[in-house]
């Protein structure tokens, strides 16, 4: 009886194992720590070059002189060890792996802490750290410690506006942002069954918000669905155990639009609590909310209208932004007043395209509002793509159920 990263990883949590990495990755930042990590280390050996990827996402297209010169040589190195390469718009590293380059099973690490992203996928993902990352380039294993799971039930389905984004700052509020060092989440019971890949990959990507190392789902027939979209086919996934020490149980159909408040996620309050707060950018994107379904319900609430706050998106891969060109949700957006950027991480660390000022408060859809991480002296409330649009419209924080 076995818990999925168990299953995957082959060991009883809290064994130590040395186990080959199918797939890893690394973006421009940690790209050039792990570069130069792997130049100490690795004896000029690089492995399995077909099963690594490069993703430039973070400070893409560069913005300084200093970082075009880092990109220059990394880029360099990416076409000599013949590995995968995602130039500058691409898109976020974790959306790009998730369009069928990881895979149901796999174990998967990237030099970023939201790889836990692709457990929505059924692979075991986690971040590590670029000189870990230099290992796995230098002999294709790395060292795991199988964790305890906490089981996250989900029952019933959505109502209203609410959405994946507030169900994932439900559980990161219920758990707390140490609620789950160390361990796996792992989203079962009929609601989880009941999301769509993109909800999935949002839920997914929180799990690290509250210190886990991994947060997955079953593959089942939704999960086939998807890799068919990119011609894999792929197996399903069987829950083998019923119950887990711990557990935390959501009803879909008892949440309500939340915001995170700066500068805590797991600080969570209903939308409706801080209605009427001003603020002074809307910020659509990310690995967490960036992706097409989140462009689309966005764009439902702003059609035809303008915004009357400045408003950024950005959407998580050239892939979302291909289908929002074509089918117009890209135009609805722009026509409605929204600046659209580069796909990409964006604003999000607060290094380009869109950093706050000092006393500016910005409402994202983002993972992390931490004290200065979009610029310094700015606050972050994060929220749903529904509750962005419908604050953007109104210029002050605004609750999306009138909207729908
Ligand atoms: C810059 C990078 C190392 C960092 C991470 O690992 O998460 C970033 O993506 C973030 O979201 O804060
Ligand atoms: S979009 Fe934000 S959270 Fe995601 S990888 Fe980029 S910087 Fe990190």
């Amino acid at each position: 009886m076995s818990t999925l990263s168990e299953q995957i990883l082959g060991a009883p949590a809290g064994e130590y194992l040395d186990r080959r990495v199918d797939r890893a990755f690394a973006h421009d930042g940690t790209g050039v720590l792990a570069l130069e990590a792997w130049r100490a280390i690795g004896n000029g050996v690089f492995t399995d070059p077909d099963r690594r990827h490069l993703i430039f996402d973070h400070i893409a297209p560069a913005n300084t002189s200093l970082t075009a010169d880092l990109q220059h040589e990394l880029r360099a190195f990416a076409k000599k060890q013949k590995i995968h390469f995602s130039d500058v718009g691409g898109g976020v590293c974790h959306q790009v792996m998730a369009e069928g380059c990881a895979l149901p099973g796999e174990v998967v690490v990237g030099a970023d802490s939201h790889t836990c992203t692709l457990g929505a996928l059924g692979a075991f993902a986690t971040g590590v750290g670029a000189t870990d990352l230099a290992g796995v380039w230098a002999t294709g294993e790395s060292w795991f410690r199988v964790p305890e799971t906490i089981g996250i039930f989900l029952e019933g389905h959505f109502t209203g506006a609410v959405e994946a984004k507030d169900l994932a700052l439900a559980y990161v509020a219920a758990l707390g942002m140490d609620g789950g060092t160390y361990r796996a989440l792992e989203f079962v019971g009929e609601g989880a069954a009941g999301l769509s890949m993109a909800d999935r990959l949002t839920l997914s990507n929180m799990a690290v918000e509250t210190g886990a190392k991994a947060g997955l789902f079953y593959a089942d027939k939704t999960t086939q669905k998807y890799f068919a979209g990119f011609g894999h086919e792929v197996g399903v996934q069987h829950r083998e155990v019923d119950g887990y020490p711990d557990e935390v149980t959501i009803d879909l159909g008892n949440l309500e639009p939340l915001l995170a408040l700066p500068p805590r996620v797991d600080t969570v309050c209903p939308v409706a609590e801080k209605e009427g707060m001003a603020v002074d950018q809307v910020f659509l994107g990310t690995c967490t909310c960036g992706r097409y379904e989140d462009l689309e319900r966005f764009a439902a609430i702003v059609k035809g209208k303008k915004v009357k706050v400045r408003t950024v998106v950005v959407p998580a891969s050239r892939a979302v932004l291909l289908r929002a060109v074509e089918t117009g949700v890209l135009t609805t957006l722009v026509e409605a007043g929204c600046a659209v950027g580069t796909p990409g991480c964006g604003p999000c660390l607060g290094a380009h395209m869109g950093v706050i000022g000092e006393g500016e408060v910005c409402l994202s859809t983002a993972n992390r509002n931490f004290r200065n991480r979009m610029g310094v002296g700015g606050e972050i409330y994060l929220a749903s793509p529904s509750t962005a649009a419908a604050t953007a419209l109104a210029g002050e924080i605004a609750s999306p159920e009138g909207c729908l």
